[in-house]
This record gives structure tokens, sequence and C-alpha cells, in this order.
């Protein structure tokens, strides 16, 4: 294998999307979006920090890695459209593994119709692969962090803490049960959200952001980007079955901020509650309320969270990279 054949090797047959006018064969490549407004994002997932030779096959490597990048195109309300990838490979990484690698991207980019058109190859001393990926979404319709306002309610899709629940079960090399299965699905194999933000498409107003480090950190990121204030009900959070059996000391904890569950966490009026309840059951995603915006008094907006103990602030806990000890 040298960078060239390889290239050759993942080149697609043909192309999905009719806005591409090149793709993978020039310097660059070239597509001409109509009357949409593009939304494009990067995300990027290395060897031993975002997954591991025990965790995950390379085919999971690879749809993860898509996963969480087209998660944050759902987040924005978006349609995926293309993804580029740019990746480091290690001297321990088989051209196979590299082809599973891309299996894993491919079957989720058919799932969603997206083309790669695009990307980089270099050798280097772990495995990263790095996904920029495009969008489209209607002309000034994209769902913003900052879109939050006093008396809307705070909602979640799906159940969260179970990618965290399911690389504990790897990592404690723990006997495979139905409920283990389910969770360690749920860190390999994460469903972006992108259907139901879609049909959202009747709400005048969402604020939208997905779960990527847990919600202790993006609830802390609409409040300040809309600068509100968030009351989250500890016991409104939805956790699943499994990961109640399965952890039941540190459900809470996980469901706050293991993070890497790629649902939406998402805010409304009062009054549009009833369309995002349409929307979820439309799409077969579950939906719960977790709290509620309001405007305190006080300059800084923060989230709180009520347990049977009262009323805390919750600070961003969930996972940060560059953070050093004492930060
Ligand atoms: N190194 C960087 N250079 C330029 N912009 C950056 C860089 N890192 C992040 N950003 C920008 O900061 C904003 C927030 O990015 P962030 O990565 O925190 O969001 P996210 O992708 O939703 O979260 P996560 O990375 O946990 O999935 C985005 O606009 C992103 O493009
Ligand atoms: C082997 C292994 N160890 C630890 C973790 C946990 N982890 C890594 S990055 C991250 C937050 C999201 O990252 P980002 O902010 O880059 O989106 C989390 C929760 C894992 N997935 N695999
Ligand atoms: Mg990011
Ligand atoms: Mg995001
Ligand atoms: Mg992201």
């Amino acid at each position: 294998m040298d960078e060239f054949s390889f290239i050759r090797s993942i080149r697609p047959k043909d192309y999905k999307q009719q806005s591409l006018i090149k793709g993978i064969d020039d310097d660059a490549a070239v597509f001409r979006p109509i009357g949409e407004d593009v939304v494009t994002a990067v995300d990027t997932m290395v060897e031993g920090v975002h997954f591991s030779r025990q965790t995950m096959t390379p085919s999971d490597v690879g749809y993860r890695a898509l996963a969480a990048n087209i998660s944050d195109l759902a987040a924005m309300g978006s349609t995926p459209a293309f993804y580029l990838v740019s990746l480091v490979v290690s001297e321990s990484w088989s051209e196979a593994e590299l082809h599973q690698l891309y299996e894993g991207m491919s079957e989720l980019a058919d799932e969603h119709g997206m083309d790669l058109i695009g990307g980089d190859t270099v050798s280097g001393s772990e495995l990263s692969v790095s996904i920029t990926v495009f969008g489209y979404v209607d002309k000034d319709k994209a769902r913003y962090r900052s879109d939050a306002e006093e008396g809307d309610v705070v909602f979640v899709t799906g159940t969260l803490g179970d990618s965290r629940a399911g690389l504990a079960c790897m990592q404690k090399s723990m006997n495979r049960t139905n409920e283990i299965d389910y969770l360690i699905g749920r860190h390999q194999r994460p469903s972006p959200r992108v259907a139901f933000a879609q049909a959202l498409k009747n709400c005048k107003r969402v604020a939208l952001n997905d779960v990527s480090d847990g919600i202790a950190n993006e609830t802390n990121e609409i409040a300040e980007s809309s600068q509100v204030d968030l009351v989250i009900q500890a016991n409104f959070v939805p956790t699943s079955e499994a990961i109640q059996a399965v952890f039941p000391q540190v459900v809470q904890e996980w469901s706050l901020s293991g993070g890497e569950d790629f649902e939406l966490l998402g805010t409304v009026s009062k009054a549009e509650w009833s369309l995002v309840e349409e929307a979820a059951s439309a799409t077969g995603v579950a939906v719960t309320v977790i709290g509620e915006v309001k405007k305190m008094n006080d300059e800084t907006p923060r989230v709180y969270i009520e347990t049977e103990e009262g009323r805390t602030i919750l600070r961003k806990s969930g996972y940060t990279h560059l953070k050093k000890e004492g930060e």
C-alpha cells in the first residue's frame, strides 16, 4: 500500500448528491448549493483518547467518527450531504483495517445519502480520523444554541449515559448479557438524530445542541449562548433499563456527564412542545422534558439541578480536552 493506491481504493465509483460538481479527483472538491444555507463542522477521533483496539473494531471507529459529525449537522437542523476524511495512519493499522474503517463510514453515509468528496492521508504515531461534514438547511432555518428563551421547556432525545456505560462494560471485560450488549452497541454505533431534528421544521424556534460531552456541559452551553438559566429536574433525566440494571450506583453521574450519547438537547416554547412530541413519534425517537428555561436576577447564566436534596448549580463536568490537573 502507498498513499496513492490507498486513495484510489477508497474513491467512490459514483456520487448521490446532485449539487456535487467535482468529487475526489482534483486539488479540492466543488459543490454548488441551490438557494440553501451550507452547514459545516469537523470532529476528530484519536486512538487512545476516543477509542482503543479493545473498545472498537476498525469499522466501529469509522461509523462512530462519522456519527459524531452527523450529530453536529443534526443539532443545526440540517440535512447531511458531504464528508471529507483526514487520516493520520500509524504503522499498526493494516490496509485491510483501513478499508474496514471506510466501510463503517460508508454504512452510515449511505443511510444519510452522503458522498465522500475528499480528504487527506498522512503517516503518524496514532490513528487519528478527522471528518469534515457539510449539510444543507433552508435559508435562515439553522437551529442555534442561542435561541433558548425564558419559559421554554428543556428536552432531550433517547436516554443518557448508555455510551459511558458501554465503555465501562468493555473496559471491565464484563460477561455479555442482553443489557451489556445494548450498552456496548450504544457506545460503538450511536444514532445521530437527523430525522427527528428535520421533523422539527414546523417549530418556529428551537434551540438545539447535540450531547457529545454530557448534558452537564451542553445545558451550560445553551445557557451561556442564550444568556438564560436552565433548571433541570434530576429525576426527569431519561436513562435506559439496561444502565439502571447494570450500573445503579453511577447512573445519575453518567447520565449527566458520561458523554458521547449523541442525543439532542433542546429548548422550545410550551406552545410548540406538542410539535416536538409529534416529531418524536413520527421518527420513532423518545423525547423527554427534563426542565425549564428561567431568567433569574443573577447576571451570570447558570444551570441548576433539582434533586430530593434541593437545588444546586450544575457545572460543566463532562470530558474536557487540554485541561491540566487543578484547572
Ligand atoms: N481548533 C479550533 N479552531 C477553530 N475553531 C474551533 C476549534 N475547535 C473548536 N472550534 C469551534 O468552536 C465551536 C464549538 O466547538 P466544539 O468542538 O466544542 O463543539 P461540538 O463539536 O459540538 O462539541 P464536541 O467536539 O464535543 O463534539 C465550533 O464553532 C467549532 O467549529
Ligand atoms: C478508550 C476510550 N477512553 C475514553 C473515552 C471517553 N471519551 C473520550 S473523548 C470523550 C468526550 C467527547 O470528546 P470530544 O469533545 O472530542 O467530542 C469521552 C467521553 C472513550 N470514548 N474511549
Ligand atoms: Mg467539535
Ligand atoms: Mg455539537
Ligand atoms: Mg461535535
